[in-house]
C-alpha cells in the first residue's frame, strides 16, 4: 500500500470497495451527522505551541494503560461486525494490533468468538459490553470473555436508546448471509429481526437494557475481576461518579457521533474531565474524529492516557486487511512521532496543556 500516505486515503479507498450498505454504515452518523463532523474539526481549531531546541533524537511512543506496557498510545475503538470489511474481520484486526503493539478493544457484536480473536492475539484484548435485558446473556458474556482472557471490560454507557441513523433506514442494514453475532450464538440473539428499516436499529430495540443506570456499574464492578471502564462520557460530573461506582478508567465518547447528535466535540470536554478526575487515578481514553498525529497529540496534551480509534480501522481493514489495519496504525503513529519531535517532546509523558491553545481568531 505504499502509494497510500494518509487515512483519509484508506476511506477514499475503502468507500470504492464496500458495499454501499456497508460503508454508509461504518461512515455514518446520528440525525444531521453534526457532532461527526465536529468531533474531526474540533482538533483544526486547537494550534500546537511547539518548543524548540530540545534534543528530540531519541523519542518513544509507549504509554502505561490498564496496568500493561504499550508500544503505541493509540488503541483499537470497539466496532462491529469486522467480517463485513474482510473475510477475517476481527482476527485480521488483532493480528495488526500485536503486531502494532496495542490493544485491541472487541465489540460484544463482533463476528468473530471472542475465543478465537483471543487465542489469535499476541497484544492484549479488551471485552466491550452491552448491557442485555437478558441479564443472563450479559453474565455469560462477561464470563465468556473473561474465560478467554480478555484483559478489562468497557462498559459502553451512550447505547441504550437507539439513535436516528437515517443511512441505516434507508438502506435496510442488516447483516448477509453466514454473518453472525458470535459472541451471541449461545444466548440465542446472534441475528437481527425481521424488518424493513435498520436491523440493528431494531436489534437494539428489542435486546439492549434501556434501564442502564450507576447502580449497575457497582454491579458489574462485583461481577469481574477485570478492570472496569465506562465508555461514553462527555461530562465532568459523569466522569466522577463513574470513578465513585468503581470506573478503573472513563473513555472520553460520544460514539463517534453516532448515538445523540449535537452533543459535543469529544476534545472540547476533555479537560472538564481530567479535571474531574483529578486525584482519583482513574484513567482517561478518549475517541472521536482522530484522523492525524497532531490530533493524538492534542488529546494526550490535554490530559488522555491514551485515544482510540474507530473508522480508520475499518478503512484498513477493507482496504487490505490485516496489513491495512496495521499500515492505519503505522502511518498514524508515525505522525504522532514527527509531531512530537517537531514540538520539542520526545515521551507522552512529557506532553502537558501548555502546549495546546485555541487557534486565534
Ligand atoms: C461502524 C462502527 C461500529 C461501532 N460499534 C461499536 C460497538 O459495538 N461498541 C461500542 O462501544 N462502540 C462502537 N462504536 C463507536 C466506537 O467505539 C468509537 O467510539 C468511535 O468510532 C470513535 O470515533 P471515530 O470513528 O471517529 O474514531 C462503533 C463505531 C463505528 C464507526
Ligand atoms: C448501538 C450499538 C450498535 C453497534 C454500534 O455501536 C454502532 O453501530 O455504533
Amino acid at each position: 500500500m505504499s502509494s497510500i500516505f494518509s487515512l483519509e486515503q484508506y476511506r477514499e479507498k475503502a468507500c470504492k470497495q464496500l458495499p454501499k450498505m456497508v460503508y454508509d454504515y461504518y461512515a455514518g452518523g446520528a440525525s444531521d451527522e453534526i457532532t461527526l463532523r465536529n468531533n474531526d474539526r474540533a482538533y483544526d481549531r486547537l494550534a500546537i505551541r511547539y518548543h524548540v531546541m530540545q534534543d528530540v533524537e531519541d523519542r518513544s511512543l509507549s504509554i502505561s494503560i490498564g496496568g500493561e506496557r504499550i508500544d503505541c498510545p493509540i488503541l483499537i475503538a470497539p466496532t462491529a461486525f469486522h467480517r463485513l470489511a474482510s473475510e477475517q474481520g476481527e482476527l485480521d484486526t488483532v493480528r495488526a494490533a500485536g503486531n502494532a503493539g496495542t490493544v485491541m478493544i472487541l465489540s460484544t457484536l463482533a463476528t468473530t468468538a471472542v475465543e478465537d480473536v483471543v487465542a489469535a492475539a499476541s497484544g492484549p484484548v479488551w471485552f466491550q459490553l452491552y448491557v442485555y435485558r437478558d441479564r443472563q446473556a450479559t453474565r455469560d458474556l462477561v464470563r465468556r470473555a473473561e474465560a478467554a482472557g480478555c484483559s478489562a471490560l468497557v462498559l459502553t454507557a451512550d447505547a441504550q436508546v437507539w439513535s436516528v441513523r437515517e443511512r441505516d433506514e434507508r438502506n435496510g442494514f442488516t447483516l448477509p448471509e453466514g454473518i453472525s453475532m458470535q459472541n451471541l450464538e449461545a444466548s440465542g440473539k446472534p441475528t437481527f429481526p425481521e424488518t424493513e428499516g435498520s436491523g440493528l436499529g431494531a436489534y437494539v430495540e428489542q435486546n439492549f437494557d434501556r434501564s442502564l443506570k450507576w447502580s449497575d456499574l457497582d454491579w458489574l464492578a462485583g461481577l469481574t475481576d477485570l478492570p472496569v471502564w465506562i465508555k461514553g462520557v462527555v461530562r465532568g460530573d459523569d466522569a466522577r461518579r463513574a470513578a465513585e461506582h468503581g470506573a478503573d478508567g472513563v473513555i472520553v465518547s460520544n460514539h463517534g457521533g453516532r448515538q445523540l447528535d449535537t452533543s459535543p466535540a469529544t476534545i472540547t470536554v476533555l479537560p472538564e474531565i481530567v479535571q474531574a478526575l483529578e486525584g482519583t487515578g482513574t484513567e482517561i481514553l478518549m475517541d472521536g474524529g482522530i484522523r492525524r498525529g497532531t490530533d493524538v497529540l492534542k488529546a494526550l496534551a490535554l490530559g488522555a492516557d491514551g485515544v482510540c480509534i474507530g473508522r480508520p480501522i475499518l478503512w484498513g481493514l477493507a482496504a487490505n486487511g490485516q496489513a491495512g489495519v496495521e499500515d492505519v496504525l503505522r502511518i498514524l503513529a508515525n505522525e504522532l512521532d514527527v509531531a512530537m519531535g517537531l514540538s520539542g517532546v520526545t515521551s507522552v509523558d512529557d506532553l502537558t496543556p501548555d502546549l495546546i491553545a485555541p487557534v486565534a481568531e
